[in-house]
């Protein structure tokens, strides 16, 4: 989890209900950039001769940029912000709604490379509730021969990361916070409501 207090204000600013959609996105921007830099901690690098205008040195590089996956619509918030941080890195895009009954993901894009062996896959969705979504997209990511996720969130609810971990698949989760419960239409509590509705406008559910 990552813990700092500019974190904690761009959080603060997702959750406060009056946030007006522009702050919003604005936030999830700045945090996205947070909780990708702290990923990063973990990329492998290698070592690469380099010249300095005065003397020759030694650079450093990615090993192996990760492809970015954000899962629409609230993932593309996160996009920008990870790509400015990765620019070496390529981008895929998984397109899911939950069906506000059923709490089920619906796919309606994937747009994957078909072999991901080898390739190390940063997924980007802001709420991680139910976990249905993100379990969902990362087995698309893994029927592709991919072995190394990392999800990033901004709200993760215990619900959802225990079905990840039941789910067995290979990643690590990256979050800004951990949050109590899930209320009975599956919305993330305290939360911030819908992440999606939030960024792009849409009728209140929760
Ligand atoms: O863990 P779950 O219970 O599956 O819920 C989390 C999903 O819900 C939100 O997307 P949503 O389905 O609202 O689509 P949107 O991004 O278009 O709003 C969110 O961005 C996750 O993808
Ligand atoms: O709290 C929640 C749960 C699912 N999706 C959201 O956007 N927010
Ligand atoms: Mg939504």
């Amino acid at each position: 989890m990552v813990n700092h207090p500019l974190a904690a204000t761009r959080l603060t600013a997702m959750r406060e209900k009056n946030t007006e959609p522009g702050s919003f996105r604005a936030a999830l921007h700045e945090l996205t950039t947070m909780l990708v830099y702290e990923a990063a901690r973990a990329f492998p690098v290698e070592r690469y001769p380099i010249d300095t205008p005065v003397a020759p040195t030694e650079g450093i590089r990615l090993a192996n940029p990760p492809l970015l996956v954000p899962v629409l619509r609230a993932g593309l918030g996160m996009a920008d912000s990870a790509l400015a941080l990765l620019p070496e890195s390529s981008m895929g895009f998984v397109g899911l709604a939950r069906d506000e009954e059923t709490f089920q993901p619906r796919a309606y894009l994937e747009s994957l490379p078909a072999d991901l062996s080898g390739i190390p896959v940063l997924v980007l969705d802001p709420m991680l509730a139910t976990g249905g979504s993100l379990e969902h997209c990362c087995r698309l990511l893994a029927e592709r021969g991919c072995t190394d996720i990392t999800v990033i969130c901004v709200l993760a609810a215990p619900e959802g990361i225990a079905r990840l971990e039941r789910s067995g698949l290979p990643l690590r989760l990256v979050t800004a916070s951990i949050d109590d419960q899930l209320n009975d239409k599956m919305y993330i509590v305290p939360g911030l409501g819908d992440a999606g509705d939030r960024q792009f406008g849409g009728m209140p559910r929760f």
